[in-house]
């Protein structure tokens, strides 16, 4: 089983990340991890904090020469802006009382945002200070679960599964729609995406959705968007339509859902899929030659295929060997510089909500975390499947399965 934990407050001195159930062999330098902490940095509507912080990550065990040992991995970031707020988030009890006046950073958040959890958290924990609910619910924590999908990542590379991911709208700016159907050629679009400072591979609505982030700043508002993400090489099999938590989609869902801000979540045709007749939602089977984006069983890649993947690459709960495509719909982010009314904590009056430094838009960084979470998701589902305590015996149970279903449902 592979599983991850995280730590750590956003103003705090740092994030911490377990994941525990690798196998042993795999390949794992810091550079990789760091190359995926870098990614999650860069979008444009990022606001001042992403130029304080240069996350980098240091391994403190589980790896010796650049080899994971199968003991659990744990991996620190730190954050630099911690020296400035030392005073207020040192994990010490503060010598004497703490001053009031002075650096604004001291005083008690009492004025919650709608739409962060600053009040559901402080009436959940009791709190007088909304900073003990921002701290933690902050989208800070996402390097951590950078850092861990960045170990799937490398997991599923070497078994031949890699992810693009990129922005698919922001507010009412879509892209040309390119997903859904087979033959899209997701590395070229990615690396386009990546070329872009919104993350979207076309041009044209990129230049739309600066504007647009442009223009949301200049009126103190923010945005949301859509992102999707899409996984190659994926063998048919994973997950499972036997028990409700082992369906592949309900796993995908839980782990785009948990990213803060996310309010939807798609497979394949998703809502779209809904509107119309099975006719036109569900993709055809056929048996030949393999399309090169899909999974094929066989050195001579024949096998089933689909000329369409309406279905996202899951039918039941299951990978159908096609590309996994999943979208998460973001809401626009909850600090406002124009702020909306609240209710102060300690006096009930009605007053704005308070103001923090805020990013404008986070989709474009929102899709580096979306990929991750993917990538944990599809490792677990492997590791699930295939087993092993070596990388070895992982991609050794692999290859069984591979000449399994090439005797089995190869050519006749
Ligand atoms: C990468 C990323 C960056 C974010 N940056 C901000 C931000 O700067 N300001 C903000 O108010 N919300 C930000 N959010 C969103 C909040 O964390 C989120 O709105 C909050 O947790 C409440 O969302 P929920 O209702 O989905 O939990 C960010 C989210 C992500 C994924
Ligand atoms: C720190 C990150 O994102 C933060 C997420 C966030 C929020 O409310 O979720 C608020 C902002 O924090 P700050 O108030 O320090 O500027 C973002 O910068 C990060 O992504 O690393």
């Amino acid at each position: 089983m592979l599983r991850f934990l995280t730590a750590g407050e956003s103003h705090g001195p740092g994030l911490c990340v377990i994941v525990e159930g690798l196998p042993a062999g795999l390949p794992l330098e810091a550079e990789a991890i760091d190359h995926q902490l870098r990614r999650r940095q860069v979008g444009h509507g990022s606001g001042r904090r992403m130029q304080i912080e240069t996350d980098r990550v240091e391994i403190l065990s589980g790896v010796r020469h650049g080899l994971t040992l199968g003991s659990p991995v744990a991996m620190r970031i730190a954050n630099r802006d911690f020296e400035r707020w030392r005073r207020v988030m040192d994990p010490a009890p503060p010598v004497g009382p703490l001053p009031t006046g002075g650096d604004w950073r001291l005083r008690p958040v009492t004025r919650p945002r709608p739409g962060h959890a600053d009040l559901a958290g402080a009436l959940k924990y009791d709190f007088d200070d909304v900073r003990n609910v921002l701290e933690r619910a902050s989208a800070r924590e996402t390097a951590a679960r950078v850092a861990a999908g960045a170990v799937a990542r490398r997991l599923l590379e070497s078994l031949g599964i890699s992810l693009v991911g990129h922005v698919v709208a922001i507010g009412p700016v879509r892209a040309n729609p390119l997903s859904g159907g087979a033959g899209v050629d997701w590395h070229s679009l990615a690396s386009q995406a990546e070329a872009s400072p919104v993350r979207c591979g076309d041009p044209l609505a990129a230049e739309a959705m600066m504007r647009a982030i442009d223009e949301a700043r200049a009126r103190g508002d923010t945005l949301g968007g859509v992102l999707e993400v899409v996984a190659l090489g994926v063998m048919p099999g994973l997950g499972s339509y036997v028990h409700w938590d082992r369906r592949l989609d309900g796993r995908l869902a839980m782990a785009l859902m948990s990213i803060p801000g996310v309010k939807g979540v798609e497979i394949g045709d998703g809502f779209w899929a809904a509107t119309q007749p099975g006719s036109s939602v569900h993709d055809p089977i056929a048996y030949g030659d393999v399309p090169a984006d899909q999974w094929a069983a066989d050195a001579r890649r024949r096998g089933f295929w689909r000329p369409s993947n309406r279905s996202g690459g899951l039918e039941g709960g299951v990978t159908t060997g096609q590309p996994v495509v999943v979208r998460a719909a973001m809401k626009p982010l909850s600090t406002l510089m124009q702020p909306l009314g609240t209710v102060d904590l300690r006096t009930r009056e009605p007053t704005e909500a308070a103001v923090e430094r805020s990013d404008v838009c986070a989709v474009p960084r929102a899709v580096v975390v979306a990929e991750a979470m993917v990538a944990w998701v599809l490792a677990e589902a492997v590791v699930d499947k295939f087993g092993g305590d070596t990388l070895e015996d992982l991609a050794g149970a692999v290859e069984a399965y591979r000449r399994r279903l090439a005797r089995t449902r190869g050519p006749t």
